[in-house]
């Protein structure tokens, strides 16, 4: 963890370290100094100046130490937070998901919260070991054999501590792992809150099964790591006194001490009594945040290593779009739990500007992974991609993704229009709120829709009117119309998709409505990730509606 911090900004942490020794050695100056005073060994007339000279020296180094530690702290947070977003944005899609977003959130909050807890504790600890350091070298000065004694027992600690503290350690490893656990359940209590609330029964078993059982194994694990700090930290205090003991009244017996001596010990002694706890009771956050910058850097670690694209250059040839070709594509899921697979493809597809395809095909067929992997989100495991001829790779792929626009059957709506020109792109706005009927229920302010508290229908509408926008070649739509009232889903089939197609766009939408089939110039039709049928209704329209229809209701019958 210090190491961390060092390597993070050597240059600060040599000023925070500078000015924190400053502060602790001019605090065990001025304990000395009055030691001294006390003993009646001191020009009483420079005194004065002596002493407020110190206590000067003391407070102004302790703000310059704090003062440039927090602004350090402050900043490693906020780019460790930033580190980790930016990680999330660059790492592959699918290690994403095996990640999860419950453990993505931990590392945001958890892990970045203890880090953060440390590193705010760090210049008291700076300035309470530079204080325990300079009392302990005040002591060597006043008897170089009572500093023998002490640096006995300092040694004889730190061994205890060195052989003691990997039991509380291994506690917090694992209330770190339970928090995953929790962090899972928390998900599933916000976005199942509603079919909780709805089934009594349901909620208390989920509370009892799932959240009970993990917030109680991490109560458990965070309990024994701090009973075990207590008992190390309590171990340290009983030397303590076992050393004020020894020097008071075992250590007389075997060498005569002067009255200043012993007088000089005991003021230094009781006066590092707090230093000194505050160091020890730094030890459990300065153990979690070392497990935490563990988590941390396994998931650095884990996405940086599988993402050679974030690394590349990831440049495109910038033509407009001629083709796309998927050549023998396949990708498959393993269900661990089944012991079953699901494989899309071998998959051989071309598309082209102003061509709208229609995907379709019952449910599990393999739909969404297809779009998945043409938008570059999966990655294939055969086979290639070709933009404009160009072979699609880690290299590139950044790039080329950025040729889509999509919206996903779950999507989610941002309330700021990011990346986009409002001004310039203010009269075509308007004309879009129009046409997705959305003029009198949002208005863009500041460059935020000024609501998205809408019906599901509504924001899908506010969400097409983004894709409208990015103004992309290629757009894929992932059931849109599924929410749409009968008249909107005819608007969109009829009119915003035939006017995306004279644009020029190509459009890819996955859909289920096959009344509008007839609308498509292809139809690719989907079975158990394998490509079934493709028909081009275009040439003949009605016969090849009624054969889709036909089709789709026998596989539906036949799956029944
Ligand atoms: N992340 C995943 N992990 C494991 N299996 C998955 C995953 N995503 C999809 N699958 C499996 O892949 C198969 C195809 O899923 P996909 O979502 O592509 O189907 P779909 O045709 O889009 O279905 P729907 O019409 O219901 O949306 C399904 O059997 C599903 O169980």
């Amino acid at each position: 963890m210090l190491l961390f911090l060092w390597r993070s900004s050597w240059i600060t942490i040599s000023g925070v370290l500078l000015t924190g020794l400053l502060s602790g050695f001019s605090n065990a100056a001025l304990i000395a100094f009055i030691n001294t005073s006390l003993a009646g060994g001191l020009n009483m007339r420079d005194a004065p100046w002596w002493f407020a000279g110190l206590a000067l020296t003391v407070l102004l180094s302790r703000f310059a130490s704090h003062y440039l530690l927090n602004r350090f702290s402050t900043q490693l947070v906020s780019d460790l937070r930033q580190h980790i977003s930016r990680l999330i944005l660059k790492a592959p899609y699918p290690d994403l998901q095996k990640i999860g977003k419950s453990v993505l959130l931990g590392h945001l909050t958890e892990d970045v919260g203890a880090i953060a807890n440390a590193s705010e504790l760090f210049p008291i600890l700076c300035i309470n070991v530079a204080i325990v350091t300079g009392c302990m070298a005040y002591l060597s000065w006043l008897s170089w054999q009572l500093a023998a004694v002490l640096a006995g027992v300092i040694l004889f600690g730190t061994t205890t501590f060195n052989l003691c503290k990997n039991i509380p350690l291994r506690s917090i490893r694992k209330a770190r792992d339970e928090y995953d656990a929790l962090s899972k359940g928390f998900s599933a209590l916000t976005e199942g809150v509603r079919e909780l609330k709805l089934h009594h029964h349901r909620s208390e078993r989920f509370l009892a099964e799932s959240l009970a059982g993990s917030a109680e194994a991490y109560r458990r694990h965070s309990f024994r790591a701090t009973v075990g700090y207590l008992c190390i930290n309590q171990w340290i205090q009983l030397l303590y006194y076992l050393t004020i003991g020894a020097i008071l009244y075992v250590f007389p017996l075997w060498r005569t001490l002067s009255h200043e001596i012993v007088s000089g010990y005991v003021v230094v002694f009781l006066f590092m009594m707090s230093p000194l706890t505050l160091v020890t009771n730094s030890l459990p956050v300065f153990s979690r945040a070392k497990v935490s910058l563990n988590k941390v850097l396994q998931l650095d670690d884990a996405l940086a290593a599988q993402n050679p694209a974030a690394r590349s250059a990831d440049t495109l040839a910038q033509y407009d779009f001629g083709t796309l070709t998927l050549s023998g594509l396949t990708h498959h899921f393993h269900r661990e739990k089944e012991n079953r697979s699901f494989m899309l493809g071998p998959i051989d597809l071309t598309f082209h500007p102003g061509e709208l395809v229609f995907l379709i095909g019952g449910n599990g067929s393999g739909k969404t992974t297809l779009a998945m992997l043409l938008i570059g989100l999966y990655h294939p495991e055969q086979g290639v991609i070709r933009w404009n001829g160009e072979i699609i790779d880690s290299r590139n792929l950044n790039a080329y993704m950025q040729n889509f626009s999509v919206i996903f059957s779950d999507f989610y709506l941002f309330d700021e229009l990011y990346g986009l020109d409002i001004e310039r792109h203010r009269s075509a706005l308007d004309d879009y709120l129009h046409r997705l009927h959305l003029h009198h229920k949002v208005e863009i302010v500041d460059g935020r829709f000024s609501s998205v508290n809408l019906s599901q229908g509504q924001r899908k509408r506010l969400a097409l009117l983004v894709a409208y926008l990015e103004d992309r070649p290629f757009y894929v739509f992932d059931e849109w119309a599924a929410d749409q009232d009968p008249e909107f889903k005819h608007v969109f089939y009829t009119e915003l998709l035939p006017a995306l197609k004279a644009q020029g766009k190509t459009v890819l939408a996955i859909t289920h409505d096959d009344k509008y089939f007839y609308l498509a110039d292809r139809c690719i039709k989907l079975a158990e990730g394998r490509i079934t049928a493709i028909e081009y209704p275009q040439a003949h329209p009605q016969q090849t509606a009624d054969r889709i229809k036909a089709r789709t209701i026998d596989a539906e019958t036949t799956s029944i």
